[in-house]
């Protein structure tokens, strides 16, 4: 039976753990699944799990909290023979929508008992793991707000949202890759994104595929205030690419000049990246549980 370590987010998504927590380890006492607990305390969590890791040695390790859980446990086992299971209780939880992972607790947590293991691209960030979506822009300067205040939740995203809107200035940007500039100007914001969709569902990369080696630079040029609804209906209806006001680009590697130097986000983490960022894909560097094939 594979051994199992659990990393437990205790505040994500504002969910209380208590009774979550006596409902895996009563799971993993049913299935006869050696397994053990890591709870985040948001002080040196990657260093304290690498090390747990290597002491416990799991076959699987299962992320339970949101988006910045699944990155923690992700640059713990990326690049190993460890697999990545994820048991969605975050605000948004990108990356487990967009893997097809079941929302529902006791749905996500069967998946431990019948799943198929697939090994997923990521990418590299001026040497910081993404698994998911980094960004510049207006949804970076909104994840940096988020994750500085006190309420958690998807509608303290929104409401912070709507505050940044009315007043946001697009940055300027300079996008390189394959020998040559393939943007230059202002955008609202700059997404770098193997996946196809933020948590929200809005899909800013409605053909995305996560193990092709490739990824997306999608960018959005600033736009009047008055096509905001026609944007979030596109964005919602994986219709983005028929919008003039934005343009995607596929491609293995990249350098983006964030002139503002304003900060980007990675995972739903906001990230100081500089004014030089170099994206470069790690082809199917993460191994992923992931439902089984529909029949
Ligand atoms: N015990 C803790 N107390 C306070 N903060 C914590 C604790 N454990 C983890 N954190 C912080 O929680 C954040 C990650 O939360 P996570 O992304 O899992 O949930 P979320 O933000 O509610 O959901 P999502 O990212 O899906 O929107 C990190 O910033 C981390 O430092």
């Amino acid at each position: 039976m594979a051994k199992i370590l659990f990393v437990v987010n205790p505040i994500s998504g504002d969910i209380d753990k208590e009774e979550l927590i006596e409902d895996l380890m009563t799971f993993c006492r049913q299935h006869e699944f050696p397994a053990e607990l890591f709870k985040t305390t948001g002080e040196k969590d990657e260093e304290k799990l690498k090390g747990k890791i290597k002491a416990y040695d799991p076959e699987i390790v299962c992320a339970v909290g949101g988006d910045g859980t699944v990155s923690l446990v992700a640059k713990s086992v990326v690049k190993t023979d460890v697999a990545l299971a994820i048991i969605p209780q975050g605000s948004g939880n990108g990356l487990s929508k967009d893997l097809g992972i079941p929302q529902n607790f006791d749905e996500a947590l069967q998946l431990l008992v019948a799943h198929q293991k697939l090994s997923i691209d990521t990418l590299d960030v001026n040497g910081l793991l993404s698994i998911h979506i980094c960004d510049m822009g207006f949804n970076a300067l909104v994840v940096n707000r988020f994750c500085n205040g006190d309420t958690r939740g998807p509608g303290a995203y929104a409401w912070i949202a709507m505050q940044e809107f009315m007043g946001y200035e697009p940055k300027k940007y300079t996008i390189m890759a394959e020998g040559k500039t393939i943007f230059e100007g202002e955008a609202f914001m700059i997404t770098v994104t193997n996946a196809r969709a933020f948590g929200s569902n809005a899909a800013i990369n409605p053909t995305g595929v996560i193990n092709d080696g490739n990824f997306e630079i999608c960018i959005l040029e600033p736009f009047p205030k008055a096509s905001s609804l026609g944007i979030l209906y596109r964005l919602y209806t994986d219709t983005i690419d028929d919008s003039v006001y934005t343009h995607r680009f596929s491609c293995s590697a990249a350098t983006i000049i964030n002139h503002s130097g304003e900060m980007s986000q990675i995972d739903g983490e906001p990230e100081d990246l500089g004014n030089q960022i170099e994206f470069t894909v790690q082809h199917k560097s993460l191994k992923v549980i992931l439902p089984l094939p529909e029949e």
